[in-house]
């Protein structure tokens, strides 16, 4: 089939890749002239495991194009996806004018019959929104029908996630829409869920929140263990062995960040309290987040009793492993509230580092080229984000190289009785203080 997506980035980009592995042909469009010339010149703007490859092997085999021209995609696809920002505003409620854009944009190139798909995440009842402005500001008599087809993927492992979804969600009002959005995914072989679009909206939100709450329910367990002396992986391995629970997204750490959870669980507050219908529940979950990151860095200022010009470690920028994303990551804010307390920070990250230079806090640290190069001569370590590589440094080689042995594990990244035995004071979350025994 031809399709389109409209706006190339963390989503639009992979779905766009995904669709054409699977044998579609594909044209992305972004407004962004500088991303759009990346992508002519053969280079992938994000890290994300797998999309370089993919990418390069369907533009070789002249399934997928870019463009920043929206008329050319319009002309082009018989479905047009949406995959641009949602941004919250300063009261949590989403910031839709990109979608609208967008909307104005389509309904300006619109001859004949397309169905406009929403797989941005938005507010229930955003789909009907988006077909009064095209009906608006569209010739007269032209066919559409919008669906909303919401996305389900995980940065750092999107190429994964879409090629191998748990389920497809199709929101649409017409059969001829729901028929076509059938032959768009059929070549997943994955399990499709037909709705109305109210309803596929709402999914959207309500699967985020659901994900949220589950984080903030292990955090504010944490919390109980720290008080208790239990430890909260036993606990959430304890919980999780029941199927209905499930073990996945127990993981207590620093809490959720990124550029989807904590502005979709504001969104989901924010619309559900212009129904009327207000969502207390979610407001504890986001207290729980906040007060996560509140006691974390209250348990270093304890530890390390004068943060002011301490010289202190920070490994992980990025808002959770395998990304270079680094919106709205937690790590970025302990780094930043260590820095407002006169702590000399040096940070290192294995592919957040150039767009976490891009920040205004970058001006305040300095960026080490290896785990052990920030760790050299510092008075604490803090684990921000859990890489993979983290786990595996040498924790002798770590306890020569700083000045003194103290591991703040935000993340529960590494062993504490290793730790100790190796000579460290270690804090985890939800464990306790574990003592050196070197
Ligand atoms: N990042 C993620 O993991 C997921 C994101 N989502 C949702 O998908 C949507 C997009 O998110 P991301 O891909 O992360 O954002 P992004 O910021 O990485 O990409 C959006 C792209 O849209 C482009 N754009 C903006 N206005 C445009 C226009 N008028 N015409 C053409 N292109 C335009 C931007 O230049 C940018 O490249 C959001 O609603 C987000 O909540 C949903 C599931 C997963
Ligand atoms: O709507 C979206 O954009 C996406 O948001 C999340 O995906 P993502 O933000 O890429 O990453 P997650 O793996 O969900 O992690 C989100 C945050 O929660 C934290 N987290 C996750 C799991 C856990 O057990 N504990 C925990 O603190 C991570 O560190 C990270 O900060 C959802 O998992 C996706 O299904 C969804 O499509």
């Amino acid at each position: 089939m031809k399709l389109t997506i409209i706006g190339s980035g963390y989503v639009g980009l992979t779905t766009g890749a995904c669709f054409a592995e699977v044998g579609h042909h594909v044209v992305c469009v972004d407004n962004d002239p500088r991303k759009v010339e990346t992508l002519l010149a053969g280079q992938i703007p994000i890290y994300e495991p797998g999309l370089e490859s993919l990418v390069k092997k369907n533009v070789a085999a002249k399934r997928l194009r870019f463009t920043t021209s929206t008329e050319e995609g319009v002309d082009h696809g018989e479905v047009l996806f949406i995959a641009v920002p949602t941004p919250p505003q300063a009261d949590g409620s989403v910031d839709l004018s990109f979608i609208e854009k967008v909307a104005r944009e389509i309904s300006q190139f619109l001859d004949s019959y397309r169905v406009i798909v929403d797989k941005s995440t938005v507010p229930v009842k955003t789909g009907e929104r988006v077909a009064q402005t095209i009906r608006r500001y569209a010739k007269p008599g032209v066919e559409f029908d919008v669906v909303s087809n919401p996305e389900f993927l995980r940065e750092g492992s999107a190429v994964a996630d879409l090629m191998k979804p748990d389920r497809i969600v199709i929101g649409g009002n017409t059969d001829r829409a729901i028929a076509l959005m059938q032959k768009v995914y059929e070549p997943f072989a994955a399990p499709v869920l037909v709705t109305d679009i109210n309803s596929a909206e709402l999914i959207k939100h309500a699967a985020n929140s659901f994900l949220a709450l589950k984080i903030s329910y292990a955090n504010a367990l944490s919390e109980i263990c720290e008080a208790s002396g239990a430890d909260v992986i036993k606990v959430a391995e304890g919980i999780g062995a029941d199927k209905r629970i499930g073990r996945e997204f127990l993981n207590a750490g620093l809490g959720y960040g990124g550029s989807c959870f904590p502005k979709d669980i504001a969104a989901f507050i924010a619309i559900a309290d212009q129904m009327g219908t207000p969502f207390t529940l979610l407001k504890e979950v986001q207290r729980i987040n906040q007060r996560q990151i509140d006691r974390f860095i209250d348990g270093i200022r304890e530890a390390l009793w004068v943060l002011k010009d301490k010289k202190l470690a920070v490994w992980g920028l990025a808002f959770k492993p395998n990304t270079d994303d680094v919106r709205s990551s937690v790590a970025i804010s302990v780094v930043e509230k260590l820095v407002s307390e006169g702590a000399d920070v040096t940070v290192y990250d294995p592919k957040a580092m150039d767009k976490a230079k891009e920040l205004a806090f970058a001006s305040k640290v300095k960026f080490a080229t290896s785990p052990l190069e920030a760790a050299a001569g510092a008075e604490a370590l803090i684990i921000a984000t859990e890489w993979p590589e983290f786990a595996s440094v040498d924790l002798s080689e770590l306890r020569t190289t700083m000045r003194a042995p103290m591991i703040f594990d935000g993340r529960n990244l590494i062993d504490p009785v290793a730790a100790a035995d190796f000579g460290f004071q270690y804090r985890g979350i939800g464990r306790g203080v574990v003592e050196t025994r070197a």
